[in-house]
């Protein structure tokens, strides 16, 4: 606002000389406030005000009382064009204004000058409240104690409390965060502070800048300007987890092993992986400023897979045979936006040159892994027929295939069956497929050598040792064996005694003769057997658990015949023949030979067989053997058959006795195959089979 526009009009003036009264009287007309006194050059030289002329009372209605002694001489003159706040600064109450050349126009009046500017400043109140009203940010400001003197719009929208409500109420009344209460205190600026508040509805953030409000150096109030920034914070969430999901889309593109563009909807290509470039051959740099028309032109695309997408609203595949006789594979996959339109086109480029290449290599490697397992089949059979060895049942093979395993290290083996099952069978194909088949195979049946005996059977003696020994010394089996494999039958039989001095020998490998000092160092591979079972033996203390444990590194089960059917008829036809040639004859079994054969329960096992295909050829007259005649399951009798033993004349008691212990246990043994089993039949102690045994040795009768 200027001057020129609050000062009243005017161009009277006064002289200094003229008389008092007269100036009175032009301010009564006029209804000026005052006129500028004038000299004759027309320079103002002072100012009469009407308040003045008023102050001087009656005094100046005397002739003698001239402007000049009333005038009031410091006056401010002011041009038309300057700012009216200029007036307010000056220290008089009227203000003659002029024009640039000078010349008097107006008189302003400083009361004007206030009305004048208070009407600035209500307009500019009014102003700063629309432009904080209209303000995207909350503001609030306080003064020195804390009471809100400004809420804006914002504030009301951000805080959900009126304006009205706000206003002259301390801050923490209206608003939890107190931050700008410390900001009266510490006069501190705070610049983008974040803070969160929780509401029952969720947690909204905010950010803010605080200030104090100075005036002459001191801190009068504080404002704060607040944003809600939870939906900012949401947006910037999402943004980075797009972000995020754009960088695994891109690695996702790139590490495919297919070529992948993707264009607009009319062809123009928008990005292109290296893949695409390998299948290609054009750079992945140059591809982005080509159409798929370029691609075609190129020859690289005999036709625009784009165009088909386009064509037939949605996924086509086609496929391409390039320049260099790659075949590929092209498929165009739309995307679509909002409406349904297609607005990208991703297509991906699989060179089925290297997916062919790779399917005639694998069919390559099919049928030679074909040939190999054919070979293999054969060569495992091959090995697993073995001269004299039927192996024809899946249980067998199994064994017998373990066992080939075995027979490649130098592990103990434990063989575990039933009597006559074929253990000493198996540790003979160990030892025959071990590199110690060159060594010998020493077989020692623990339970046939009498117990005071064993030692020097197994270890050997030095000459002179004990009374009856042989002169020279002799070695044991564990000597015989050396480099070769010792094979030790119905080991639960072997004498507690002994177990501890075979123990050491496994873990020494030394053995020491009876009589002798010095150790023999010994190279041999143990294989046991036995038919018991050996956890009971340890559990009732008749086998050391140390030694168990030494010998049971490698177990293996021999199922019993009556297990493994498919072996029988493989076997009869075995010993058939065998006994034939042996015998020198020719017979046939009937169907029914082969029926009773199969179902019997076979429980002396392969032995057992063996003896009965032997007694079948050698009792039977016919050419063709038409039923097994001789019962088969006789071989645990437990009844007294005393009709069995015939006395056909007179001889010696003794030389009697002696011939019914040879026939009788010479059979059980036979039948039943081990010391253990003849023992049990006859219901007397293993060791006194062991005894008759050699008794009838000693007297010269083979058993
Ligand atoms: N698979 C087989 N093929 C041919 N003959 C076999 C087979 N299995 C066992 N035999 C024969 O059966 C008889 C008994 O076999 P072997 O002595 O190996 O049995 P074992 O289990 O060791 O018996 P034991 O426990 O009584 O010592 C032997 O004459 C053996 O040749």
């Amino acid at each position: 606002m200027l001057v020129q526009d609050i000062m009243i009009p005017c161009n009277i003036t006064v002289q200094p000389g003229q008389t008092a009264l007269e100036a009175w009287r032009i301010i009564k007309e006029t209804q000026l406030i005052g006129l500028p006194v004038t000299d004759r050059q027309g320079v103002i030289i002072g100012i009469v005000s009407r308040n003045e002329i008023i102050n001087c009372g009656p005094i100046v209605l005397e002739e003698s009382i001239k402007v000049q002694d009333i005038m009031q001489q410091e006056v401010y003159v002011l041009k038309e064009e300057a700012p009216v706040s200029d007036a307010w600064t000056l220290p008089a109450n009227v203000f003659p204004v002029v024009d640039n050349s000078g010349v008097v126009t107006g008189i302003l009046d400083r009361s004007d000058v206030g009305h004048a500017l208070f009407k600035v400043a209500s307009q500019m109140f009014q102003q700063i409240e629309t432009i904080m009203d209209s303000a995207h940010n909350g503001i609030v400001s306080i003064d020195k104690d804390g009471i809100i003197s400004t809420f804006n719009l914002a504030a009301e929208r951000i805080t959900h409390r009126k304006k009205s409500e706000a206003l002259g109420k301390h801050l923490s009344e209206v608003i939890i965060p107190r931050g700008l209460l410390d900001i009266l205190e510490n006069g501190n600026y705070q610049s983008h502070y974040k803070f969160s508040v929780e509401y029952s509805s969720g947690t909204h953030i905010y950010l803010t800048n605080r200030s104090p409000i100075i005036e002459n150096g001191q801190i009068v109030g504080a404002i704060g300007v607040f944003q809600d920034i939870s939906e900012f914070e949401f947006i910037s969430e999402e943004l980075s987890s797009v972000k995020q999901l754009n960088k695994e889309l891109e690695a996702i593109i790139e590490s495919s092993y297919d070529g992948i563009i993707i264009t607009d909807r009319n062809g123009q290509i928008i990005r292109a992986n290296k893949a695409h470039e390998r299948i290609t051959g054009i750079p992945a740099e140059s591809i982005q400023n080509m159409t798929m028309a370029d691609l075609t032109a190129k020859g690289v695309y005999s036709q625009s897979v784009v165009d088909a997408v386009i064509a037939q609203n949605g996924t086509v595949t086609l496929s391409e045979l390039t320049s260099n006789h790659s075949q590929l594979l092209v498929t165009g996959n739309p995307v679509r936006n909002l409406k349904g339109e297609i607005v990208r086109v991703v297509i991906n480029t699989r060179d089925m040159s290297d997916l062919n290449n790779l399917k005639n290599q694998l069919e390559e490697s099919i049928a030679l892994s074909e040939r190999y397992h054919g070979e293999l089949t054969q060569l495992r059979s091959k090995l697993i027929d073995q001269p004299g060895l039927i192996v024809k049942s899946i249980q067998m093979k199994q064994v017998v295939e373990v066992a080939l395993r075995l027979a490649q290290v130098n592990s103990t083996v434990l063989l575990l069956g039933e009597s006559g099952v074929g253990k000493e069978v198996v540790a003979k194909v160990i030892h025959k497929h071990s590199k110690r088949s060159n060594g010998a195979f020493i077989t020692v049946n623990c339970g046939a050598i009498p117990e005071n005996l064993i030692e020097s059977e197994m270890f050997g003696y030095e000459r002179g040792a004990f009374t009856g020994a042989n002169r020279e010394g002799k070695p044991g089996m564990f000597e015989l064996a050396d480099n070769g494999t010792l094979f030790l039958d119905e080991i639960g039989d072997l004498p507690l005694h002994f177990q501890v001095k075979l123990l050491r020998a496994l873990q020494e490998r030394e053995i020491t003769r009876i009589g002798g000092t010095k150790p023999i160092p010994v190279n041999v591979r143990i294989i046991t057997a036995t038919n018991q079972h050996l956890e009971e033996l340890v559990q009732d203390g008749k086998f050391r658990e140390d030694l168990y444990f030494r010998l049971n590194v490698v177990p293996i089960t021999i199922p019993p015949l009556r297990e493994r059917k498919d072996d029988i008829i493989p076997l009869v036809y075995n010993f058939k023949k065998h006994f034939e040639k042996v015998y020198g004859m020719k017979k046939e079994f009937s169907h029914q030979v082969f029926k009773e054969l199969m179902e019997y329960q076979w429980p002396g096992n392969v032995r057992e067989i063996k003896n009965v295909v032997e007694r079948l050829l050698v009792t039977s007259t016919e050419p063709v053997i038409k039923s097994v005649a001789i019962p088969l399951n006789n071989t645990t009798p437990q009844r007294q058959e005393t009709n069995k033993v015939t006395v056909q004349g007179i001889l010696p008691l003794k030389t009697a006795q002696l011939e019914m212990e040879r026939q009788l246990i010479g059979y059980a043994l036979k039948e039943l195959g081990s010391t253990y089993k003849a023992a049990k039949a006859l219901q007397v102690d293993q060791s006194t089979i062991v005894r008759k045994v050699n008794r009838l040795k000693n007297n010269g009768m083979s058993l």
